[in-house]
C-alpha cells in the first residue's frame, strides 16, 4: 500500500536521507530500526507530507503522494502520531482523543469512531473524563494513538511509540499495535531495540546515516549475522 522509492530529502543544506526504498503492504507491521539521528523520523515526515523529498517517489494505495499537503494525506488514511505523545496536557482524554477526528469525514463519525475505540482501549472508558497530563506514560501513548485513529487510518504510523515506558507499559502497547493490526490497519512504526522492533513486526529495516543497510522478515532480522553483532552484541554472529 506504501512505496516509497529511492527517496531523498534535505533540512536545508544538509541531506539527512539518500536513497530511502521501503514499503508497508495491506494489514502489515513493519518496524524501522537505527541509531540516533539516522532518519527514522524524517522517514515518517517524508512519508505524511512534513518533509517533502527532493528526489524519488512515494505513493499510496497506488497513488502518488510525494508531493501532497500534510491534511491531504490524512484523508486518504494516513495517521502519524508523534514521537513523545503530545497530548494537550489540561484537556481531558476525551477530548484529546476527539481532536484527532478533525477532517470533514472523519468529524462526521466521530461518536461511531469512539465507540469503536473505546472497545480497543480501555483507558478511553475507564478514564475518558481525566485531564491528560495525570495518565502515566503508557496510558498517554494509548491515548495518543487512539488520537491518530480517529481518523479511520488505513495506515498507522508511530514514531518511536516505547519511548520512555517502563517494561510492563511497553509490553501494553505492543499489545495494542496487535489489537489494531487485527482491525485490519497497517502499523508502520520506529524503535531503536532490536528484539522489540522485530519480534512485533512482519517485516523490518534498518537505516544508517539516512541510507538502507538490511532488510528483512521480523524473524530474519533477528537472526542476520550483521544486525546479531552490531546491534546484539554478540561476538562470533559474523565473520
Ligand atoms: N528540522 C530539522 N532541521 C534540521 N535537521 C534536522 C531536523 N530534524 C532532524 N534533523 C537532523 O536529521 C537527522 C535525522 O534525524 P531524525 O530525527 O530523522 O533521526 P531519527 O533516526 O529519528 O533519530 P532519533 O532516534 O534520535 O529520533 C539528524 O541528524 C537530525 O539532527
Amino acid at each position: 500500500m506504501l512505496e516509497m522509492r529511492r527517496v531523498c530529502v534535505r533540512y536545508g543544506a544538509t541531506q539527512v536521507l539518500w536513497d530511502i526504498d521501503l514499503s508497508v503492504g495491506e494489514g502489515e507491521v513493519v518496524a524501522v530500526m537505527g541509531p540516533n539521528g539516522s532518519g527514522k523520523s524524517t522517514i515518517f515526515k517524508a512519508v505524511m507530507g512534513l518533509a517533502p523529498p527532493f528526489a524519488g517517489a512515494i505513493s499510496f494505495r497506488g497513488e502518488d503522494i510525494t508531493r501532497l499537503p500534510v491534511e491531504r494525506h490524512v484523508a486518504r488514511g494516513i495517521a502519524l502520531v508523534l514521537e513523545r505523545r503530545r497530548l494537550f496536557p489540561t484537556m481531558t482524554v476525551r477530548e484529546n482523543v476527539l481532536m484527532g477526528a478533525f477532517h470533514a469525514q472523519a468529524a462526521k463519525a466521530a461518536d461511531e469512531t469512539l465507540r469503536w475505540l473505546q472497545g480497543l482501549f480501555p483507558v478511553l472508558r475507564e478514564r475518558g473524563g481525566q485531564i491528560a497530563e495525570s495518565l502515566s506514560g503508557g496510558e498517554q501513548q494509548m491515548v495518543a494513538i487512539a488520537r491518530g485513529l480517529m481518523s479511520r487510518p488505513r495506515l498507522l504510523i508511530l514514531d518511536e511509540p516505547f519511548l520512555g515506558l517502563a517494561p510492563k507499559m511497553v509490553a501494553q502497547v505492543v499489545d495494542l499495535i496487535r489489537a489494531v493490526n487485527a482491525e485490519g490497519i497497517a502499523v508502520l512504526f520506529n524503535e531503536q531495540n532490536v528484539r522489540t522492533s522485530f519480534s512485533i513486526a512482519d517485516r523490518g529495516y534498518v537505516i544508517e546515516s539516512g541510507r538502507n543497510v538490511v532488510d528483512g522478515t521480523g524473524l530474519g532480522m533477528l537472526e542476520h549475522p550483521d544486525i546479531r553483532r552490531v546491534y546484539l552484541g554478540e561476538q562470533g554472529a559474523a565473520p
